[in-house]
């Protein structure tokens, strides 16, 4: 049984089956006719079970097929919205990324996707938000969200593909042990909260709290939005940007307001999405390949048994 209700899509993603999605039901021409666009909505079948990490297939068949649409482009560093709450105020990229980017020395990071999940209390804008991003709509109607969707989007950063997995969940309490399943394995977690409703702002940490339970809060990057920006009144937005300023940086959250309505901010906020998510995997990537150097130096000595050794097997053998 698929859920489709409030749901505008739409194609049944291929089962999810550990952290990655098992071959898909379509015929591969099928899936590869839904690859040729740059942003595609899939819902989450309500039979499925536990799984998390999905779309690496999916997201690998993307790189390979869609071209990156034009205005998906970043040859800068998006700023941040306010400094006070951001999770760095670098004018640029790492240095280190720049040079990697130049040098063709990414590794894998063209051809991963990186998890983004949207959590937040029902009817807060999580759903409109993502529309407004990957397919520029807006829907007035309220259609709650039944388990999970997830987009992709596709980027290209300073010359690199990368590709965002953005996962929308459930707000309603009782479709939450249905979207909290999908919450592993994310890069980035965005809470969003209703700038006119501090209730929802309060309760962003549980949010936050839930989400962590299933994910390393040390590598995770995390952003705080308040959503409907358009509905407050100047003076109410810089009361309640007040206390969301404090709640982002108890959490270490960057800050973001935005409006689905009118689009003011969205595009800004996925592309420092998009932008630090992808930041965050050329320095792991970097560091990863770095001690790959140090620890694992392959040496090949005719003498040994073993053609293979590592460095470090090798000098435990000379001195005991
Ligand atoms: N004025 C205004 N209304 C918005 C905005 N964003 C969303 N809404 C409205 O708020 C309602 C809920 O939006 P959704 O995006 O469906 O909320 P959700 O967080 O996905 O809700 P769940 O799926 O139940 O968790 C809808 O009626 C939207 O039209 C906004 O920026 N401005
Ligand atoms: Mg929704």
């Amino acid at each position: 049984m698929s859920h489709d209700l409030g749901l505008e899509m739409r194609r049944e993603a291929p089962p999810l089956s550990g952290p990655l999605l098992s071959p898909s039901p379509l015929p591969a021409a099928s899936w590869r006719s839904q690859m040729l666009r740059s942003s595609h909505r899939f819902s989450i079948p309500l039979r499925l079970g536990k799984g998390a990490g999905g779309g690496a297939k999916v997201a690998g068949e993307m790189n390979l097929l869609a071209p990156v649409r034009r205005d998906r482009v970043l040859a800068e560093l998006p700023q941040c919205l306010r400094k006070e709450a951001a999770l760095h105020v670098h004018k640029d990229f790492h240095p280190r990324v720049t040079g990697a980017c130049q040098e063709h020395r990414t590794g894998t990071v063209g051809f991963k996707i990186s998890k983004v999940i949207v959590v937040g209390d029902l009817s807060v804008g999580k759903t409109c938000l993502i529309n407004r991003f990957c397919k520029d709509t807006f829907d007035k109607n309220y259609k709650a969200t039944i388990g999970v969707d997830f987009e992709m989007e596709r980027f290209e950063v300073l010359g690199v593909p990368f590709s965002l997995q953005l996962w929308d969940t459930a707000g309603q309490e009782r479709f939450k042990c249905i979207a909290s399943t999908y919450y592993r394995g994310a890069q980035a977690i965005i809470i969003v909260f209703n700038l006119n409703d501090v209730a929802s702002l309060e309760h962003t940490k549980q949010w936050l709290a839930d989400a962590l339970k299933e994910n390393d809060p040390s590598s995770v990057l995390l952003f705080l939005v308040g959503s409907k920006k358009d509905l407050s009144t100047p003076a109410q937005y810089v009361l309640m940007e007040k206390d969301a300023l404090r709640v982002a940086q108890e959490m270490k959250a960057e800050y973001w307001a935005v409006s689905s309505l009118t689009g003011e901010n969205v595009r800004e906020f996925f592309f420092r999405v998009a932008a630090l998510t992808f930041e965050a995997n050329v320095l792991a990537e970097l560091e990863k390949s770095g001690v790959r150097r140090i620890g694992d130096v392959v040496r090949i000595n005719s003498d040994d048994n073993n053609l293979y050794q590592t460095a470090s097997k090798k000098k435990s053998t000379c001195c005991p």
